[in-house]
């Protein structure tokens, strides 16, 4: 894996950068129930903003962090993470910057990008509701794209079967929906991030989806509408997403896992 630290060159702090990480973390988390923007709400006493960035800085190959904060956050934010060191040595020279979100993550991971300077030649995008993606799935996914691979994804098989259905709506909302195929649950991943792109082919894709006005759910979907190959590394089953209140209680076990393990 490459793991080659990015420090000494020409970023904000003059240092050059090869490989950043955008951290899209300006959602309402509308799905976890009431409460603040889902980055924001504590995992084990600290925000799980804090964590994504700690995960991104734990690499050695990420030398800036974009984070997208909240359209009217941004301050709130920068103070935030101000008052929370990154953990390591390593870590403690990875440069953190806060830019406002917009409406949609395809938006907010948009902005991120304008952030990033033109030295960078590899981009992270990661959600700040994969707070505890494990360091060696963000360098697999680093150092495929170093290898040559425009677009990594980190995706698990399936442990469930898999319908498609005919959606109801309008009045026959809530009436059940008939199922019109099974795909083959053995083609089939579940995908993760941090998704890793060659800078260009992230431009190039959001600056196409945001002519089209198309939405996408993952930023490698937006790089297949470029018709550029997009290719899978193994995920891990700690990079979940933390979307449902469930998914916090899953959250909390593993931290509480990592600590009794190694003293995390
Ligand atoms: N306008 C938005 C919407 C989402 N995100 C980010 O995109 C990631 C993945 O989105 P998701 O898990 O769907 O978060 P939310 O949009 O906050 O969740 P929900 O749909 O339940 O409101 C999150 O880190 C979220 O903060 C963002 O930066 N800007
Ligand atoms: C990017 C992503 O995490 C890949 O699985 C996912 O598509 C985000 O989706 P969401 O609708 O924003 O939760």
């Amino acid at each position: 894996m490459s793991a080659t630290p990015d420090h000494g060159g020409s970023g904000a702090s003059g240092r050059t950068v090869r490989t950043a990480a955008v951290i899209p973390a300006a959602g309402r988390g509308v799905r976890l129930g009431p409460g603040a923007p889902k980055a924001l709400r504590p995992l084990s006493g600290t925000p799980m903003l804090v964590h994504a960035v700690r995960a991104m800085a734990g690499s050695r190959s990420v030398s800036l962090v974009v984070v997208v904060a909240p359209p009217d956050g941004a301050d709130e934010v920068r103070r935030l993470l101000d008052g929370y060191p990154l953990s390591g040595s390593l870590g403690d020279t990875t440069e953190v910057v806060v830019v406002p979100g917009g409406e949609t993550r395809q938006e907010s991971v948009r902005k991120g990008l304008a952030a990033v300077p033109e030295t960078v030649t590899t981009v992270l995008v990661h959600d700040a509701a994969r707070p505890l993606v494990p360091v060696d799935t963000v360098d697999a996914v680093v150092a495929a794209v170093r290898d040559g691979a425009p677009a990594v994804v980190p995706a698990l098989p399936l442990a469930d079967t898999v319908k498609q259905v005919d959606p109801r709506t309008g009045e026959r909302a809530g009436e059940p929906e008939p199922v019109v195929g099974t795909p083959a649950r053995a083609l089939l991943r579940a995908v993760q991030t941090p998704q890793g792109f060659d800078r260009a082919t992230l431009v190039a894709a959001h600056e196409k989806i945001a002519l089209e006005g198309e939405g996408a759910t993952d930023d490698a979907g937006m790089v297949e509408r470029l018709g550029v190959e997009v290719v899978v590394v193994p995920g891990h089953e700690e990079a979940f997403k933390v979307t449902r209140p469930l998914d916090l209680v899953l959250a909390e076990a593993v931290l509480a896992r990592r600590r009794a393990n190694d003293g995390f």
